[in-house]
């Protein structure tokens, strides 16, 4: 474990350098770890547990168009796919990732498919935290772990390939074997975390709900499409209230502010860019903070995770997401914004000039 000063707070991390990944083999390498589920994070940690050289088989439902995505991805049904409880049954580690809402539909076959000893493991602590809702209540004698990485499971594959790694939170809810500390940090380094930071269940899923709600989802939809609609109301066309609002920032000045902070990104703009984004971001702070803090009581009161359990329990669930997805990816600024992507040089090959 390495201490570190995050902003004044010493926290404890784990690091790739204190639990290499030869370790990591080593601790897991008597284990057999089920990957239940094949939709976004199932496919970018069970590939990045075989690649990394872990005993790993995955669990999905036959007949599905995630099992027929497993198959392309080369597991092989019968010999490391299989259907969810053979799978569930020949873990030693079961890795829960179902949707939410589908952990609580196959939880009686997976609780019924788990022996002592054995660990159960999920990517966000909503099945366990809010168990008066969903019902997941796992048995005293096995060990039940998190590690949730801190971004799609789509980019948590991109970057493993890339030879880098998404953080991950890690959390114990239950140490029935005294191994869930060494399980869990193996299997953090073992999924292609870059670090793994100290959390508990119900910390990651409210931290979790608001943040997808928030900054990293909800809210910055909300701000592009207000600012998009104000540039067009006055007038301005739609590549340019486009690029003004979405394709600057994630071209240029989102990469910046990753490579070095916010100040530095400031710093790298006009000053009259500073001026004004200096004088203007305490106004759009105090103008969002109070639908933050309600988002947060939405969250803490559960009421959030009703929501999403209700909804995608439904057997329409998928296509009523599409269907606002779609009016998403129909709408002016997000069409503006596919037309703008096709001329990125990157997707618009310049014919080579013939050699004079
Ligand atoms: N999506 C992400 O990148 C991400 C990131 C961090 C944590 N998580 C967490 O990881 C877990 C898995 O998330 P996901 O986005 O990969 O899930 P998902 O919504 O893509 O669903 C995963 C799989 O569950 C299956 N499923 C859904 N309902 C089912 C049912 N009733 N019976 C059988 N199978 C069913 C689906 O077919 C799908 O293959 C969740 O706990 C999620 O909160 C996801
Ligand atoms: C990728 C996210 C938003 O961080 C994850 O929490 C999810 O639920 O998909
Ligand atoms: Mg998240
Ligand atoms: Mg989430």
């Amino acid at each position: 474990m390495a201490t570190l000063n995050f902003g004044g707070v010493e926290e404890e991390v784990v690091t790739r350098e204190e639990f290499p990944l030869d370790k990591a083999r080593e601790t897991l390498k008597d284990e057999t770890i089920a990957v239940l589920g094949y939709g976004v994070q199932g496919p970018g940690q069970a590939l990045n547990l075989k690649d990394n050289g872990f005993n790993v088989i995955v669990g999905q439902r036959k007949n599905s168009s995630t099992w027929d995505k497993a198959v392309e991805d080369g597991w092989v049904p019968g010999e490391n796919l299989f259907e969810i409880e053979e799978a569930a049954q020949k873990g030693t580690i079961v890795q829960y990732l179902l949707s939410d809402a589908g952990q609580i539909a196959v939880w009686d076959t997976v609780k019924g498919a788990l022996n002592p000893g054995d660990a159960l493991y999920f990517s966000h602590g909503f099945g366990i935290t809010y168990k008066d809702r969903t019902g997941i209540i796992p048995p005293d004698d096995v060990d039940v772990i998190l590690v949730a990485p801190k971004g799609s499971g789509t980019s948590l594959r991109r970057m493993f390939l890339e030879g880098r790694g998404l953080n991950s939170s890690y959390a114990i809810f239950q140490d029935a074997t005294g191994r869930a500390k060494e399980r869990v940090t193996a299997l953090g380094i073992g999924v292609g975390s870059g670090y793994l930071f100290e959390t508990t269940f119900k910390d990651e899923v409210y931290s979790d709900l608001t943040g997808e709600r928030g900054t990293l989802m909800g809210a910055i939809q909300g701000i592009f499409a207000a600012q998009y609609d104000v540039l067009r109301a006055n007038g301005h066309s739609p590549s340019e209230a486009f690029n003004e609002t979405v394709e600057e920032l994630t071209q240029s000045l989102m990469p910046l502010v990753a490579e070095n902070g916010m100040d530095w990104m400031y710093a790298n703009c006009s000053t009259t860019a500073q001026r004004g984004a200096l004088d203007w971001w305490k106004k759009f702070r105090d103008a969002t903070k109070p639908v933050f803090e309600n988002l947060y009581e939405e969250v803490a009161a559960g009421r959030e995770a009703q929501r999403s359990i209700d909804s995608n329990s439904k057997e329409d669930y998928r296509e009523k997401l599409e269907e606002e997805l779609a009016e998403l990816r129909e709408s002016e600024m997000w069409k503006a914004g596919s037309t703008v992507r096709q001329l990125r040089p990157e997707n618009t090959p310049v014919e080579e000039e013939a050699a004079e």
